[in-house]
């Protein structure tokens, strides 16, 4: 299993969150949690990447236990989840390359920095910074830095903010070769078509879940 998840019980201070929530993803599968502002989703992901603690239950991810500073953990998961900080110095391009550079070796098919640029539409700016970058395009940005970094699992937070209707469908896409690959998704998302490309986990105010299909 990519990612297992028992009886985690998630909270902040006497608020809690998310009760007794269970999931599986498998390899080579994309789940889509969906639910109101507020629900949990993105504690929730916090938590598979190792940044929030939980109260109780179990994860795992590629076969072990969640810890942020375990290199293997590391290397295996890619987590999109807050808002990236650029270096000032560096190009778009740059950013992409240097994302790959640090994660060698990487397998043949993996995407070349040039395709995943292109795939995004930001060959036209490669050479640009990303501070004069519009937030649509730093999240395009965004989005090859994750992809150019191999991994068995990705954790992405609404992929779509900031998109226009061919970003939107360019997540997909990506998502599509990264299933095709073996990868895992979990991610949190408000868009309609983005979940439909997924397995839907509804994650309700009234801190259960429930799995729709
Ligand atoms: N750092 C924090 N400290 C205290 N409470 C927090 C913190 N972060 C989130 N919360 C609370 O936890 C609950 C879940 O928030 P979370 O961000 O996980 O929801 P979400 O489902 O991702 O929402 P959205 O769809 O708006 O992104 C909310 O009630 C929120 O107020």
């Amino acid at each position: 299993m990519a990612i297992s998840i028992a009886g985690l019980t998630l909270g902040y201070g006497d608020h809690i969150v998310l009760a007794g929530f269970s999931l599986e993803v498998r390899p080579g599968e994309a789940v889509a949690l969906r639910g109101p502002n507020g629900a949990g989703k993105s504690t929730l992901l916090r938590c598979v990447a190792g940044l929030h603690a939980p109260r109780e239950g179990t994860v795992t991810v590629a076969g072990s236990p969640v810890d942020e500073r375990a290199v293997g953990f590391r290397r295996a998961v890619v987590a999109m989840l807050d808002d990236v900080a650029w270096y000032p110095s560096l190009t778009v391009r740059e950013h992409v390359d240097l994302v790959q550079m640090l994660n060698r070796p990487l397998a043949d098919s993996w995407w070349d920095p040039p395709d995943l640029l292109e795939l995004l539409a930001l060959d036209t700016v490669a050479d640009d910074s990303p501070a004069r970058l519009s937030s649509g395009q730093r999240q395009r940005l965004t989005l090859a830095m994750a992809f150019a970094r191999p991994s068995r699992v990705l954790l992405l937070d609404e992929p779509e903010r900031h998109l226009d209707t061919a970003g939107r469908q360019i997540v997909i896409d990506l998502l599509r070769i990264y299933l095709g690959r073996n990868g895992a998704a979990l991610l949190a998302t408000h868009d309609p078509d983005l979940a439909e490309a997924c397995r839907v986990v509804e994650v309700t105010a009234s801190k259960r879940a429930r799995e729709t299909g």
